[in-house]
């Protein structure tokens, strides 16, 4: 009895790392955002700013609640991926400058109704919807082998994930990031931003990738070599 209650534990989510006041309180911040995001959208003419609201609400809450889902072990008040880093957040301000902005300066330029904008818009929307579900989906598969910050020493319960969405994509939650990101800018029709955010996020992949294949390749020698050969990133220019 008491084993088996230590088992059930050792699967529960640390309460000290998830504070649920804290869990509360962001999950309401993001809740709030969501739905006033929502209500006012179709009241108003210019429908773009808030959807990509939607879709940065929808991203943090999905971070949070699939790892405490199918990875509790590892879930954390930091999982919402709020505390992103200084780029994370300085790319979204910049982002929504840069929409407010030129929705100020020529409205036209945001809320026309040409064929090239509405494919441009369905096109940015495809995106980030499949992209999230790549992004969430690739998580849940991983289960405990995933962990937003990248091992550096193998755990135990550490195995090479290679089935589901791994057997197409080598890094699906990257992959799915990378164009959920630059979908929410042609949602926004920004196009400096896209350009940034183009640069920015492949820059970062880029590196974070090979220091993350480095350390797999230690964990699983040849097994992960030969998963490197068979299976292709899919972000442009990533090997
Ligand atoms: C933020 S997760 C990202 C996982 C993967 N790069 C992706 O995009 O889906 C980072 C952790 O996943 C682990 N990881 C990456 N690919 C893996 C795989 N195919 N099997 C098991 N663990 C993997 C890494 O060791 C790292 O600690």
């Amino acid at each position: 009895m008491e084993e088996d209650r230590k088992e059930v534990n050792s699967e529960l989510p640390d309460i000290t790392l998830n504070p649920p006041h804290e869990i509360a309180k962001i999950s309401f911040g993001l809740g709030i955002l969501l739905g006033c995001s929502l209500g006012f959208l179709f009241t108003l003419q210019f429908k773009s700013f808030n959807i990509y609201i939607i879709s940065l609400a929808t991203f943090h809450f999905l971070e949070y609640y699939v790892t405490a889902k199918y990875n509790p072990k590892k879930v954390h008040a930091d999982s919402f991926l709020l505390k992103n880093g200084i780029e994370y957040i300085g790319a979204h301000t910049f982002a929504s400058l840069e929409c407010l902005m030129e929705y100020w300066i020529c409205p036209n330029l945001k809320t026309g109704h040409s064929p090239l904008r509405k494919i441009i818009f369905v096109v940015g929307l495809l995106m980030v919807v499949l992209g999230q579900l790549v992004r969430s989906i690739s998580m849940r598969q991983a289960g405990r082998s995933f962990s937003h910050v990248v091992k550096v020493e193998k755990e135990n319960d550490h195995k090479l994930v290679q089935d589901g969405l791994y057997s197409v994509f080598r890094h699906p939650s990257y992959f799915g990031f990378f164009w959920w990101a630059l979908g929410t800018q042609l949602i926004l029709f920004n196009p400096i931003s896209l350009i940034l955010f183009c640069f920015v996020l492949w820059r970062f992949f880029n590196k974070r990738i090979k220091f993350e294949e480095r350390h797999l390749i230690e964990f699983f020698g040849s097994s992960y070599i030969q998963y490197k050969k068979n299976v292709k990133v899919w972000i442009p220019f990533i090997m």
